[in-house]
Protein backbone atom coordinates (compact mmCIF):
# COMPACT_ATOMS: atom_id res chain seq x y z
CA UNK A 1 0.00 0.00 0.00
CA UNK A 2 0.89 3.99 -0.65
CA UNK A 3 1.42 6.21 2.10
CA UNK A 4 -1.63 7.48 1.61
CA UNK A 5 -5.06 5.90 1.54
CA UNK A 6 -8.87 6.79 1.25
CA UNK A 7 -11.17 4.11 2.74
CA UNK A 8 -14.77 4.22 3.27
CA UNK A 9 -16.60 3.97 6.75
CA UNK A 10 -19.90 2.67 6.06
CA UNK A 11 -23.29 2.86 7.98
CA UNK A 12 -24.51 -0.35 9.89
CA UNK A 13 -28.55 -0.79 10.23
CA UNK A 14 -29.39 -2.84 13.12
CA UNK A 15 -32.34 -4.78 11.58
CA UNK A 16 -33.47 -5.92 14.78
CA UNK A 17 -33.20 -4.97 18.21
CA UNK A 18 -33.86 -6.89 21.48
CA UNK A 19 -32.72 -6.22 25.05
CA UNK A 20 -32.54 -9.69 26.77
CA UNK A 21 -30.62 -8.64 29.59
CA UNK A 22 -28.62 -6.07 32.18
CA UNK A 23 -25.11 -6.82 32.94
CA UNK A 24 -23.56 -6.54 36.41
CA UNK A 25 -22.13 -3.30 35.13
CA UNK A 26 -25.26 -1.92 33.37
CA UNK A 27 -24.76 -2.16 29.94
CA UNK A 28 -27.62 -3.85 28.00
CA UNK A 29 -27.65 -7.37 26.80
CA UNK A 30 -28.21 -7.25 23.22
CA UNK A 31 -29.53 -9.70 20.51
CA UNK A 32 -29.61 -7.68 17.41
CA UNK A 33 -28.37 -8.46 13.57
CA UNK A 34 -26.34 -5.89 12.02
CA UNK A 35 -25.89 -5.40 8.30
CA UNK A 36 -23.99 -2.90 6.38
CA UNK A 37 -25.27 0.29 4.21
CA UNK A 38 -22.97 1.39 1.14
CA UNK A 39 -23.79 4.55 2.45
CA UNK A 40 -21.42 6.59 5.00
CA UNK A 41 -18.23 8.57 5.05
CA UNK A 42 -14.63 8.10 3.49
CA UNK A 43 -11.81 8.78 4.98
CA UNK A 44 -8.24 9.48 3.96
CA UNK A 45 -4.65 8.92 6.05
CA UNK A 46 -1.73 10.41 5.29
CA UNK A 47 1.55 9.33 6.59
CA UNK A 48 3.55 12.29 7.71
CA UNK A 49 7.39 10.99 9.15
CA UNK A 50 8.34 14.37 9.58
CA UNK A 51 5.04 15.32 11.65
CA UNK A 52 5.33 12.95 14.55
CA UNK A 53 1.53 12.44 16.17
CA UNK A 54 -2.18 12.28 14.94
CA UNK A 55 -3.72 15.05 12.83
CA UNK A 56 -7.21 15.47 12.41
CA UNK A 57 -7.57 17.70 8.78
CA UNK A 58 -10.42 18.73 9.78
CA UNK A 59 -12.54 18.40 13.45
CA UNK A 60 -16.24 16.55 13.64
CA UNK A 61 -18.53 19.63 14.13
CA UNK A 62 -19.00 19.35 17.87
CA UNK A 63 -16.50 16.74 18.21
CA UNK A 64 -13.29 17.87 20.19
CA UNK A 65 -10.61 16.47 18.44
CA UNK A 66 -9.40 14.50 21.85
CA UNK A 67 -12.84 12.57 22.43
CA UNK A 68 -13.07 12.24 18.34
CA UNK A 69 -13.09 8.25 18.37
CA UNK A 70 -10.72 8.37 14.91
CA UNK A 71 -8.06 10.04 17.49
CA UNK A 72 -9.13 7.58 19.98
CA UNK A 73 -8.76 4.77 17.74
CA UNK A 74 -5.25 5.64 16.25
CA UNK A 75 -3.85 6.66 19.71
CA UNK A 76 -4.51 3.00 21.38
CA UNK A 77 -2.79 1.34 18.25
CA UNK A 78 -0.03 3.95 18.74
CA UNK A 79 0.12 2.49 22.36
CA UNK A 80 0.10 -0.91 21.32
CA UNK A 81 2.28 -0.41 18.47
CA UNK A 82 5.31 -0.82 21.03
CA UNK A 83 7.84 0.61 18.70
CA UNK A 84 7.79 4.51 17.37
CA UNK A 85 5.53 4.81 14.63
CA UNK A 86 5.30 7.63 11.79
CA UNK A 87 3.23 10.34 12.46
CA UNK A 88 -0.48 10.67 10.00
CA UNK A 89 -2.62 13.36 8.85
CA UNK A 90 -6.61 12.12 8.61
CA UNK A 91 -9.28 13.75 6.48
CA UNK A 92 -12.74 13.09 6.58
CA UNK A 93 -15.32 13.50 4.55
CA UNK A 94 -18.49 13.04 6.89
CA UNK A 95 -21.85 11.98 5.43
CA UNK A 96 -23.35 9.85 8.20
CA UNK A 97 -25.45 12.06 10.94
CA UNK A 98 -24.74 11.93 14.54
CA UNK A 99 -26.91 10.13 17.13
CA UNK A 100 -28.65 8.42 14.27
CA UNK A 101 -28.09 4.99 15.01
CA UNK A 102 -26.11 4.36 12.27
CA UNK A 103 -22.50 3.81 13.94
CA UNK A 104 -20.57 6.43 12.54
CA UNK A 105 -18.69 7.15 15.35
CA UNK A 106 -17.47 3.63 15.94
CA UNK A 107 -17.51 2.85 12.00
CA UNK A 108 -14.54 5.77 11.95
CA UNK A 109 -12.91 3.78 14.62
CA UNK A 110 -13.14 0.33 12.73
CA UNK A 111 -11.50 2.12 9.56
CA UNK A 112 -8.93 4.23 11.48
CA UNK A 113 -7.64 0.47 13.55
CA UNK A 114 -7.73 -0.97 10.21
CA UNK A 115 -6.11 1.65 7.83
CA UNK A 116 -3.18 1.98 10.39
CA UNK A 117 -2.67 -1.42 11.13
CA UNK A 118 -1.59 -1.59 7.21
CA UNK A 119 0.05 1.60 7.08
CA UNK A 120 2.32 1.14 10.19
CA UNK A 121 2.67 -2.65 9.54
CA UNK A 122 1.66 -3.57 12.50
CA UNK A 123 0.13 -7.15 11.72
CA UNK A 124 -2.25 -7.37 14.19
CA UNK A 125 -4.97 -9.96 13.69
CA UNK A 126 -8.79 -8.93 13.38
CA UNK A 127 -8.95 -10.66 16.99
CA UNK A 128 -6.64 -7.96 18.34
CA UNK A 129 -7.90 -5.13 16.49
CA UNK A 130 -11.44 -5.68 17.21
CA UNK A 131 -10.64 -6.41 20.63
CA UNK A 132 -8.88 -2.59 21.00
CA UNK A 133 -12.05 -1.24 19.16
CA UNK A 134 -14.65 -3.09 21.75
CA UNK A 135 -12.97 -0.35 24.44
CA UNK A 136 -14.32 2.48 21.91
CA UNK A 137 -17.17 1.33 21.36
CA UNK A 138 -19.51 -1.92 21.63
CA UNK A 139 -20.13 -1.40 18.06
CA UNK A 140 -16.57 -1.12 16.37
CA UNK A 141 -16.15 -4.78 16.25
CA UNK A 142 -19.02 -5.91 14.06
CA UNK A 143 -17.27 -3.20 11.46
CA UNK A 144 -13.37 -4.28 11.95
CA UNK A 145 -14.37 -7.78 11.33
CA UNK A 146 -16.61 -6.49 8.14
CA UNK A 147 -19.24 -8.97 7.89
CA UNK A 148 -22.70 -8.82 8.64
CA UNK A 149 -23.94 -10.82 11.79
CA UNK A 150 -26.03 -11.31 14.61
CA UNK A 151 -24.45 -9.70 17.64
CA UNK A 152 -24.90 -10.87 20.96
CA UNK A 153 -23.37 -9.65 24.53
CA UNK A 154 -23.16 -5.75 24.09
CA UNK A 155 -22.69 -6.39 20.26
CA UNK A 156 -19.32 -8.01 20.64
CA UNK A 157 -20.09 -11.70 20.10
CA UNK A 158 -20.73 -12.40 16.20
CA UNK A 159 -21.76 -15.44 14.23
CA UNK A 160 -21.97 -14.14 10.54
CA UNK A 161 -25.54 -13.69 8.90
CA UNK A 162 -26.61 -13.14 5.14
CA UNK A 163 -29.88 -11.01 5.35
CA UNK A 164 -31.39 -10.58 1.88
CA UNK A 165 -29.27 -7.48 0.24
CA UNK A 166 -32.38 -5.53 -0.33
CA UNK A 167 -32.45 -1.35 -0.64
CA UNK A 168 -33.34 0.72 2.20
CA UNK A 169 -35.04 4.63 2.70
CA UNK A 170 -33.48 5.53 5.65
CA UNK A 171 -34.38 9.01 7.39
CA UNK A 172 -33.01 11.24 9.75
CA UNK A 173 -35.80 12.29 11.76
CA UNK A 174 -34.59 16.08 13.04
CA UNK A 175 -33.09 15.13 16.24
CA UNK A 176 -29.96 13.93 18.04
CA UNK A 177 -30.49 10.71 20.18
CA UNK A 178 -27.79 9.77 22.79
CA UNK A 179 -27.45 6.11 23.73
CA UNK A 180 -27.06 6.23 26.99
CA UNK A 181 -30.58 7.81 27.41
CA UNK A 182 -32.37 5.60 26.14
CA UNK A 183 -30.55 2.58 27.85
CA UNK A 184 -31.31 4.48 31.27
CA UNK A 185 -35.12 5.67 30.52
CA UNK A 186 -37.69 3.50 33.06
CA UNK A 187 -40.34 2.56 30.84
CA UNK A 188 -37.82 0.75 27.66
CA UNK A 189 -38.46 -3.14 27.29
CA UNK A 190 -35.83 -5.26 28.61
CA UNK A 191 -37.06 -8.89 29.01
CA UNK A 192 -37.46 -10.28 25.49
CA UNK A 193 -37.15 -13.87 25.23
CA UNK A 194 -33.38 -14.92 24.50
CA UNK A 195 -33.06 -16.62 21.09
CA UNK A 196 -31.33 -19.89 22.39
CA UNK A 197 -29.42 -20.41 18.88
CA UNK A 198 -28.81 -17.73 16.34
CA UNK A 199 -31.70 -18.08 13.98
CA UNK A 200 -30.84 -18.35 9.98
CA UNK A 201 -31.73 -14.73 8.28
CA UNK A 202 -31.55 -15.47 4.70
CA UNK A 203 -35.72 -14.75 4.97
CA UNK A 204 -37.39 -11.59 6.50
CA UNK A 205 -35.87 -10.00 10.12
CA UNK A 206 -38.57 -7.80 10.08
CA UNK A 207 -41.11 -9.87 12.20
CA UNK A 208 -38.46 -9.76 14.99
CA UNK A 209 -38.50 -5.70 17.01
CA UNK A 210 -36.39 -2.87 17.51
CA UNK A 211 -37.25 -2.75 21.86
CA UNK A 212 -35.97 0.47 21.76
CA UNK A 213 -38.64 1.70 19.37
CA UNK A 214 -41.64 2.63 22.09
CA UNK A 215 -39.41 4.77 24.20
CA UNK A 216 -37.86 7.14 21.49
CA UNK A 217 -41.19 7.59 20.26
CA UNK A 218 -42.81 8.71 22.95
CA UNK A 219 -39.72 10.98 23.62
CA UNK A 220 -39.10 11.85 19.97
CA UNK A 221 -42.60 12.68 18.34
CA UNK A 222 -40.91 13.43 15.56
CA UNK A 223 -39.65 9.53 15.12
CA UNK A 224 -43.18 8.45 15.06
CA UNK A 225 -44.21 10.64 12.75
CA UNK A 226 -41.68 9.48 10.37
CA UNK A 227 -42.39 5.92 11.06
CA UNK A 228 -45.51 6.20 10.77
CA UNK A 229 -45.32 8.00 7.35
CA UNK A 230 -42.68 4.93 5.81
CA UNK A 231 -45.03 1.89 7.46
CA UNK A 232 -47.21 2.81 5.14
CA UNK A 233 -44.92 1.00 2.21
CA UNK A 234 -44.26 -1.74 4.26
CA UNK A 235 -41.78 -2.98 7.69
CA UNK A 236 -40.21 0.20 8.75
CA UNK A 237 -38.20 0.32 11.91
CA UNK A 238 -35.80 2.00 14.07
CA UNK A 239 -31.79 1.59 14.16
CA UNK A 240 -30.02 1.33 17.06
CA UNK A 241 -31.44 3.66 19.65
CA UNK A 242 -32.08 5.92 17.45
CA UNK A 243 -32.54 8.74 15.42
CA UNK A 244 -32.89 6.71 11.68
CA UNK A 245 -35.54 5.01 10.50
CA UNK A 246 -35.59 2.41 7.81
CA UNK A 247 -37.67 1.26 5.22
CA UNK A 248 -36.70 -2.10 3.19
CA UNK A 249 -37.74 -2.67 -0.52
CA UNK A 250 -36.51 -5.33 -2.83
CA UNK A 251 -35.24 -2.91 -5.89
CA UNK A 252 -33.10 0.53 -5.94
CA UNK A 253 -36.02 1.83 -7.93
CA UNK A 254 -39.20 0.62 -5.54
CA UNK A 255 -36.80 2.78 -3.01
CA UNK A 256 -36.50 5.95 -4.76
CA UNK A 257 -39.76 6.26 -5.46
CA UNK A 258 -40.64 6.12 -1.88
CA UNK A 259 -37.67 8.70 -1.41
CA UNK A 260 -38.80 11.27 -3.83
CA UNK A 261 -42.55 10.88 -2.04
CA UNK A 262 -41.16 11.77 1.28
CA UNK A 263 -42.22 14.96 3.23
CA UNK A 264 -40.69 17.76 2.88
CA UNK A 265 -37.81 19.06 5.07
CA UNK A 266 -37.14 15.24 6.35
CA UNK A 267 -33.31 14.45 5.40
CA UNK A 268 -31.86 10.67 4.77
CA UNK A 269 -30.59 8.87 1.79
CA UNK A 270 -31.31 5.59 -0.38
CA UNK A 271 -28.55 2.75 -0.21
CA UNK A 272 -28.22 -1.05 -0.30
CA UNK A 273 -28.01 -3.04 2.19
CA UNK A 274 -24.71 -5.52 2.53
CA UNK A 275 -23.19 -8.04 3.68
CA UNK A 276 -19.70 -7.73 3.22
CA UNK A 277 -18.77 -4.24 4.46
CA UNK A 278 -17.54 -1.69 1.92
CA UNK A 279 -14.27 -1.25 3.96
CA UNK A 280 -13.45 -5.16 3.48
CA UNK A 281 -14.57 -4.45 -0.48
CA UNK A 282 -12.21 -1.96 -0.72
CA UNK A 283 -9.25 -3.76 0.65
CA UNK A 284 -9.87 -6.70 -0.88
CA UNK A 285 -9.84 -4.73 -4.28
CA UNK A 286 -6.05 -3.03 -2.79
CA UNK A 287 -4.75 -6.28 -2.22
C1 LIG B 1 -27.48 0.62 20.66
C2 LIG B 1 -26.41 0.33 19.63
C3 LIG B 1 -26.81 -0.93 18.85
O1 LIG B 1 -25.97 -1.17 17.74
O2 LIG B 1 -26.26 1.33 18.65
P1 LIG B 1 -26.37 2.93 18.49
O3 LIG B 1 -27.79 3.36 18.61
O4 LIG B 1 -25.51 3.59 19.52
O5 LIG B 1 -25.82 3.21 17.12
C4 LIG B 1 -25.05 0.07 20.32
O6 LIG B 1 -25.02 -1.13 21.02
C5 LIG B 1 -24.57 1.16 21.25
O7 LIG B 1 -23.20 1.02 21.35
P2 LIG B 1 -22.26 2.28 21.60
O8 LIG B 1 -22.71 3.42 20.69
O9 LIG B 1 -20.87 1.87 21.54
O10 LIG B 1 -22.68 2.64 23.03
P3 LIG B 1 -21.89 3.53 24.09
O11 LIG B 1 -21.60 4.86 23.52
O12 LIG B 1 -20.77 2.72 24.65
O13 LIG B 1 -23.05 3.62 25.19
C6 LIG B 1 -23.44 4.78 25.86
C7 LIG B 1 -24.14 4.35 27.12
O14 LIG B 1 -25.32 3.57 26.81
C8 LIG B 1 -25.49 2.52 27.74
N1 LIG B 1 -25.47 1.21 27.06
C9 LIG B 1 -24.86 1.08 25.83
C10 LIG B 1 -24.86 -0.15 25.18
C11 LIG B 1 -25.47 -1.25 25.81
N2 LIG B 1 -25.48 -2.45 25.24
N3 LIG B 1 -26.06 -1.10 27.02
C12 LIG B 1 -26.08 0.12 27.64
O15 LIG B 1 -26.63 0.24 28.73
C13 LIG B 1 -24.36 2.64 28.76
O16 LIG B 1 -24.85 3.40 29.83
C14 LIG B 1 -23.31 3.44 28.01
O17 LIG B 1 -22.50 4.20 28.86
N1 LIG C 1 -15.62 10.45 14.43
C1 LIG C 1 -16.81 10.61 15.00
N2 LIG C 1 -17.93 10.66 14.26
C2 LIG C 1 -19.14 10.78 14.83
N3 LIG C 1 -19.34 10.86 16.16
C3 LIG C 1 -18.28 10.81 16.96
C4 LIG C 1 -16.98 10.67 16.40
N4 LIG C 1 -16.13 10.62 17.42
C5 LIG C 1 -16.86 10.73 18.55
N5 LIG C 1 -18.15 10.84 18.29
C6 LIG C 1 -19.23 10.94 19.31
O1 LIG C 1 -20.00 9.73 19.27
C7 LIG C 1 -21.41 10.01 19.36
C8 LIG C 1 -22.21 8.90 18.67
O2 LIG C 1 -22.02 9.04 17.32
P1 LIG C 1 -22.42 8.01 16.21
O3 LIG C 1 -21.65 6.74 16.37
O4 LIG C 1 -22.28 8.68 14.90
O5 LIG C 1 -23.95 7.78 16.48
P2 LIG C 1 -24.75 6.51 16.94
O6 LIG C 1 -24.01 5.85 18.11
O7 LIG C 1 -26.08 7.05 17.32
O8 LIG C 1 -24.81 5.60 15.77
C9 LIG C 1 -21.55 11.39 18.72
O9 LIG C 1 -22.67 12.09 19.20
C10 LIG C 1 -20.24 12.08 19.07
O10 LIG C 1 -20.34 12.78 20.28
Amino acid sequence: MSQSITLPSPAKLNLFLHIVGKRPDGYHELQTLFQFLDYGDDITFTLTPEHPGIRLREPVDGVPDDDNLIVRAARALTDIAGRPVPGASIHITKRLPMGGGLGGGSSNAATTLVALNHLWQLNLSEDELADIGLKLGADVPVFVRGHAAFGEGIGEILTPANPPEDWFVVLKPDCEINTGKIFSEQGLTRGTPKMKIAPAFEGDASRYRNDCEDVVCELYPEVQKGLKWLSQFGPARLTGTGACIFGRFPTESAARIIWESKPSGIKGFVAKGVNISPLHQKLTELK
